[in-house]
């Protein structure tokens, strides 16, 4: 039966990788404090592993969005291997800005690394990649060679390399650089992987100026992040001339800990990280450029990368590559600013009132500023049935300008959550909006309409005395026009009294809010009322009303509670 094996089974099925002999270690001392050299193999990797490979003009579009965003290390191709790579590669070449290298894979087969050189005619700067497995695994099963042998065939190839680009008098017009991929690096043993890359070295010839580049991958993930910086420690350790290499890592994320590695490999002394933009690349893809580049930004580094508009990249990736990014991929997601759940909501709204004015961003829950990558706020806080007042209560600042009062905040809370509830889904901000408008009777076709709403018509506000004010005026219902006098300290207490007088209704203001909204001459006011009414029981209401003029919004908000009262049938006209 095909199927978990019982535990005996795996034991005998899986071995635990071997912890790296490494007790004096120090990365778990370090910390990063400058983002690497980057490269993407978007074009490479990323592409050789879709099941729809990009289209030419895919790949051009994708090509130059990464020099636009700032990569200044691409791999385009892998150009032996058909004539769409190879003209690709010529694409790049002839395109790319001169601080752009362009780099080319090939496997150590002579034949095949002629060809990939001569995809770099006249290059600016061009990287020849080669690439070969030294992993046990691979020697016996794919190679069927000894570790000489492969140590032999990289150091033929690597002169192969030498000898068409940088010795070749012909072609000095490009900046040569050098890429050397112990393939399976990470499930080799370390001291031969050194012993490997100290003859490729000798026969590269690197220096300073123009280190050699060890690309050390985890070319299927098969260990904790720990065991590859250990890995990267030794490597970094054990080998001569230091300073005339240039450390790169290529974690995949078979294990989901490529960020990981290629994190603390980084505190163990790499110098260069290569991957893919959203993580795309072979099985579970290689490792994540956009979230290794804003884990640097959030802690301050600037990664050199630019994802200030993080969307145009969302869109080229997914239309490129055919495969949708994640909604909860870090970063990029398109759940991964939202917040829907109420404690999660009120303590973002509160954090956005506190931010605080020396630019820090502290804002719970939120770890980067959506902004920063061109994110709007508005995304930020959804609501749903999970949502609390906060939620509600930030989409009608945002909306509407409009800062509800806590009392009112909860108010409105359980008229979205019965919503909410009746529609067994997220109130989309519009949704939110219109449901706070027909809730409070701010709409202008309730505005507008006189048959089923108290409509204020005209007024005015005396002063027969010094002390008293006389509210004076016509309001709307039934397509009739009521006419109301009475008297009170303002234009509340004055309006109150000529509901009384004229239906006998007593409203008693038990919470009384207001700001402006606007600038300028579109300035207004926003007032907040929180009446009382008792009939048979005490009921209280709140109600909004939005005027240039303070008193008529204060007037307005007044008829939203009788508007309600009366729609609720507690009173009767
Ligand atoms: C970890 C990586 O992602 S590495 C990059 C992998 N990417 C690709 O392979 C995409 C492009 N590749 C191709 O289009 C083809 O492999 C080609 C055209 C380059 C070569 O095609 P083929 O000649 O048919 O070889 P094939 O694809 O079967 O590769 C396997 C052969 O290459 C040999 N080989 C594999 N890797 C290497 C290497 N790094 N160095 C030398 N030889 C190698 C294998 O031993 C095998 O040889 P054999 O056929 O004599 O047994
Ligand atoms: C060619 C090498 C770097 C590679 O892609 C891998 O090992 O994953």
């Amino acid at each position: 039966m095909v199927g978990m094996c019982c535990n005996s089974n795996i034991t005998r099925k899986y071995k635990p990788f071997p912890p790296v002999n490494l007790p004096n270690r120090q990365w778990p001392s370090k910390t990063l404090n400058k983002c690497p050299r980057w490269l993407s193999t978007d074009l490479r990797d990323g592409n050789q592993s879709l099941p729809d490979p990009m289209t030419v003009e895919e790949k051009k579009e994708y090509f130059n969005k990464l020099v636009q965003i700032g990569y200044k290390e691409i791999e385009v191709a892998f150009p032996s291997a058909s004539q769409v790579d190879f003209d690709f590669t010529r694409f790049a070449v002839e395109t790319a800005p001169e601080d752009v290298s362009i780099q080319v894979l090939a496997p150590c087969r002579p034949e095949l690394i002629t060809r990939t050189v001569e995809s770099l005619k006249d290059a600016k700067r061009a990287t020849v990649h080669l690439y070969i497995a030294t992993s046990e695994l691979f020697r016996d099963v794919v190679f069927g060679v000894s570790q000489e042998e492969v140590l032999e065939k990289a150091v033929e190839c690597t002169k192969l390399v030498r000898s068409l680009t940088k010795d070749d008098p012909n072609q000095q017009g490009t900046y040569w650089a050098y890429e050397f991929s112990p393939e399976t690096f990470s499930d080799t043993d370390l001291d031969y992987a050194v012993r490997v890359c100290e003859a490729v070295k000798e026969a590269w010839g690197p220096s300073e100026e123009n280190p050699i580049i060890f690309n050390l991958p985890a070319t299927v993930e098969m260990a904790m992040p720990n065991v590859y910086a250990d890995q990267i420690e030794y490597f970094c350790t054990h080998i001569s001339e230091r300073e005339k290499i240039c450390i790169s890592l290529h974690p995949h994320n078979d294990r989901g800990s490529a960020i990981a590695a290629a994190e603390l490999a980084q505190l163990a002394g790499a110098d260069r990280v290569e991957g893919c933009l959203f993580g795309n690349g072979e099985r579970t893809g290689n490792v994540d450029l956009v979230t290794l580049g804003l884990n640097l930004y959030t802690q301050g580094i600037d990664p050199k990368i630019d994802f200030s508009d993080l969307a145009s990249i969302i869109d080229i990736v997914e239309r490129c590559n055919k495969i949708p990014i994640h909604p909860r991929a870090p970063y990029g997601g398109s759940l991964v600013v939202c917040a829907f759940s109420g404690s999660h909501q009120d303590a973002i709204k509160k954090g956005f009132q506190k931010q605080n004015k020396n630019g820090e961003w502290r804002i719970p829950y939120l770890p980067l500023d959506p902004a920063d990558v061109g994110r709007t706020y508005e995304a930020v806080i959804r609501v749903n049935s999970q949502s609390g007042k906060g939620g509600a209560a930030w989409i009608i600042l945002r909306s509407l300008e409009l800062d509800l009062p806590r009392g009112l905040q909860v108010a409105f809370s359980k008229v979205v959550q019965s919503r909410a509830e009746i529609l067994g889904r997220e109130l989309k901000s519009q949704e939110l909006v219109d449901l706070f408008e027909t809730e409070y009777y701010l709409s202008d076709d309730i505005k507008s309409s006189n048959v089923e709403y108290f409509n204020l018509i005209d007024y005015t506000i005396t002063n027969p005395t010094k002390d008293t004010r006389k509210f004076s005026g016509i309001i709307s219902f039934k397509e009739n026009n009521i006419e109301l006098e009475g008297t009170g300290n303002g234009p509340i207490s004055s309006f109150c009294n000529a509901i009384k007088n004229k239906f006998g209704i007593t409203l008693e203001v038990a919470n009384y809010h207001e700001h402006s909204i606007g600038k300028g001459s579109n300035t207004k006011a926003a007032t907040y009322i929180q009446v009382n009414y008792t009939d048979d029981e005490k009921i209280t209401r709140w109600g909004v009303g939005i005027h240039e003029d303070v008193s008529q919004a204060s007037i307005q908000s007044l008829l939203s509670v009788l508007n309600n009262l009366y729609e609720q049938k507690v009173i009767k006209i």
